[in-house]
C-alpha cells in the first residue's frame, strides 16, 4: 500500500477543514497509488447518528460519494458531479467503531464516470456498498 494524502476541497461538508466549513466532518481522504482506491478511515461519533448509536444513513452516503469523487479526482483535473447515485446498506455503522470507505473508479464512457465504494468495519466486513454514475461538467 503507497498512500498519498489528497489534498481535499476546504469548503467540503465531507472532507473540509473547520475554519472554510465549521460543519465539515474533516476527514482526511487517501490515494493509494498501486491498488488505485480511495482510502477514507473514521470513527463516528454520537453526533453523526440517527437512531441512537447507529449512524445515520444519509452520512455515511455522503462519505461514499466523495470516496467515488475523488477515485475519479486523483487523476483527473476536470470537474465532475454526481448523476446517479445507488447505496446498499448492509451492516448497521456503529458509533465509537473505526471504519474504513473505499471508492474505485471502475471506467470513463464519454462524459460519464461509472465508480463503486465500500464501507467496511475493522474485521473487514462490507457494512455499506455504493455505485454512481459522475458527470463531467461541460
Ligand atoms: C471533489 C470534491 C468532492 C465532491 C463530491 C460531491 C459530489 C456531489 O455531490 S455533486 C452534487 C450533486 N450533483 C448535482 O447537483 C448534479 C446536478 N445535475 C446536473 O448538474 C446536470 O443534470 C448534469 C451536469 C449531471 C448533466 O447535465 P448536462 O450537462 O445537461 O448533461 P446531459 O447533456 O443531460 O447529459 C450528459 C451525459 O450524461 C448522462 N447523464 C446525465 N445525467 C445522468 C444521470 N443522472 N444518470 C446517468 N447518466 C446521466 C446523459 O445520458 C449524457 O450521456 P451521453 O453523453 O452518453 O448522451
Amino acid at each position: 500500500m503507497s498512500l498519498v494524502k489528497l489534498q481535499g476541497t476546504p469548503s467540503c461538508f465531507v472532507c473540509g477543514n473547520e475554519n472554510d466549513n465549521p460543519r465539515s466532518l474533516g476527514l482526511n481522504i487517501f490515494w493509494d497509488n498501486e491498488s488505485r482506491y480511495t482510502f477514507i478511515s473514521f470513527i463516528p461519533d454520537e453526533s453523526w447518528c440517527g437512531y441512537e448509536g447507529m449512524v445515520h444513513g444519509g452520512l455515511l452516503a455522503a462519505i461514499i460519494d466523495d470516496a467515488m469523487a475523488w477515485s475519479i479526482k486523483a487523476s483527473d483535473d476536470d470537474i465532475y458531479v454526481t448523476g446517479k447515485l445507488t447505496i446498499s446498506f448492509r451492516k448497521e455503522v456503529r458509533c465509537g467503531k473505526k471504519y474504513v470507505a473505499h471508492g474505485f473508479l471502475e471506467r470513463k464512457e464519454g462524459r460519464r464516470a461509472y465508480t463503486s465504494a465500500v464501507i467496511k468495519d475493522e474485521e473487514g466486513n462490507t457494512c455499506v456498498e455504493g455505485g454512481a454514475i459522475f458527470i463531467r461538467v461541460k
